[in-house]
């Protein structure tokens, strides 16, 4: 048996803010871990799962868990789905989790060092997404961006080719401030050796016993509205007018949305094209379809009107279509 059959299944868990980078990572990891077995639970804040559809492969060792965030309202579901991978009869060399931006990494953590998976897996490592260009030490107000950093083993500061030599070292001044001896690689598009991010067996355990005890005597499921994050999941399948929703994103996208993704599908055109909107940069990416065409895309942002939102999604629609 080899030492890491011993040590239990292998856990990474990939976490940072929205937008930061994680999925890109994850398929980063994908696309260069071929000659493994890799099961890839992708937990997303908002009904539908779009990271899932994202990832260079999506199969029968995907999990995805949509709809609220493994740290709190669906911690439920995410051992289930672990249960569920570790009964399989097939031989099963690492397991990764992708959280959503808004999730605190420490009840995610706590799920492996401190409950029966104890004994069939092991943690890893916790490697904590970055971006140079948003990140701030206010980082978004939010309290679990805070910990996301002071969790993380590894951090990787992303998206490099943002910012300039003296944002980056500011950064890494503020990131020494909150945190011992970080261990911080640059990255771009989140490009790294995998033998600096993978089986380092970083995740010190015992560092988390008293974390855990607290947590025992926490509720930590409210977070999320004290962030103040919300989402907006819109479906169609009808397509937009290209027109009105370039119009609509120069002139009608409230500031609250700090986060968009999405497939969406243009009146006239055949290709399935990819929205991100991560602040104030956005891009649309296209490709070939792979299933029937429609739109889903989702919001998220702090105090947003979602009914507005959804009112102004709708009236980007075609009205007739000719594709
Ligand atoms: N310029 C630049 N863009 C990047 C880099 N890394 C990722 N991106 C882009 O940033 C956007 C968000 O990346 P994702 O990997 O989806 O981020 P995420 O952390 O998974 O996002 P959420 O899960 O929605 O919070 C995408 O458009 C990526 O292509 C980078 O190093 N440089």
């Amino acid at each position: 048996m080899s030492e890491i059959n011993q040590q239990g299944l292998p856990v990474t868990i990939i976490t940072g803010f929205l937008g930061s980078g994680k999925t890109t990572l994850l398929n980063q990891i994908l696309q260069n871990d071929s000659n493994q077995k890799v099961a890839v639970l992708v937990n997303e804040f908002g009904e539908i799962n779009i990271d899932a559809q994202l990832l260079v492969s999506y199969d029968d060792d995907m999990v995805e868990l949509s709809n609220g965030c493994i740290c709190c309202t669906i911690n439920e579901g995410l051992v289930e789905a672990v249960t569920r991978i570790l009964s399989r009869g097939e031989k099963v060399d690492r397991l990764i989790i992708e959280t959503t931006g808004v999730a605190d990494p420490l009840p995610i953590i706590l799920t492996f060092v401190g409950s029966d998976f104890r004994e069939f897996t092991h943690l890893d490592s916790v490697i904590t997404l970055i971006d140079a260009e948003t990140f701030t030490p206010e980082h978004f107000n939010s309290e679990v961006a805070y910990k996301q950093i002071a969790y993380g083993d590894i951090l990787l500061l992303n998206k490099i080719d943002l910012v300039d030599r003296e944002q980056l070292t500011a950064l890494e001044t503020y990131i020494a401030s909150i945190k011992n001896n970080p261990r911080i690689i640059h990255t771009q598009y989140a490009q790294v050796p995998l033998p600096l991010i993978l089986d380092l067996g970083l995740t010190q355990i015992d560092n988390y016993a008293e974390a855990e005890h607290r947590e025992h005597h926490h509720h930590h499921s409210h977070h999320l509205e004290a962030d103040g994050f919300v989402s907006l999941s819109f479906e169609s399948d009808k397509p937009f007018d290209v027109y009105k929703f370039q119009k609509f994103l120069n002139e009608g996208l409230p500031l609250e949305v700090f986060r968009a993704k999405g497939i969406v599908w243009f009146a006239g055109s055949e290709l399935r094209h990819i929205f991100q909107l991560c602040g104030q940069r956005n891009d649309i990416k296209s490709e070939p379809w792979s299933t029937p065409p429609l739109n889903q895309l989702v919001f998220i942002g702090r105090h947003l009107d979602t009914d507005k939102l959804r009112q102004q999604l709708n009236d980007c629609l075609a009205t007739s279509v000719t594709v």
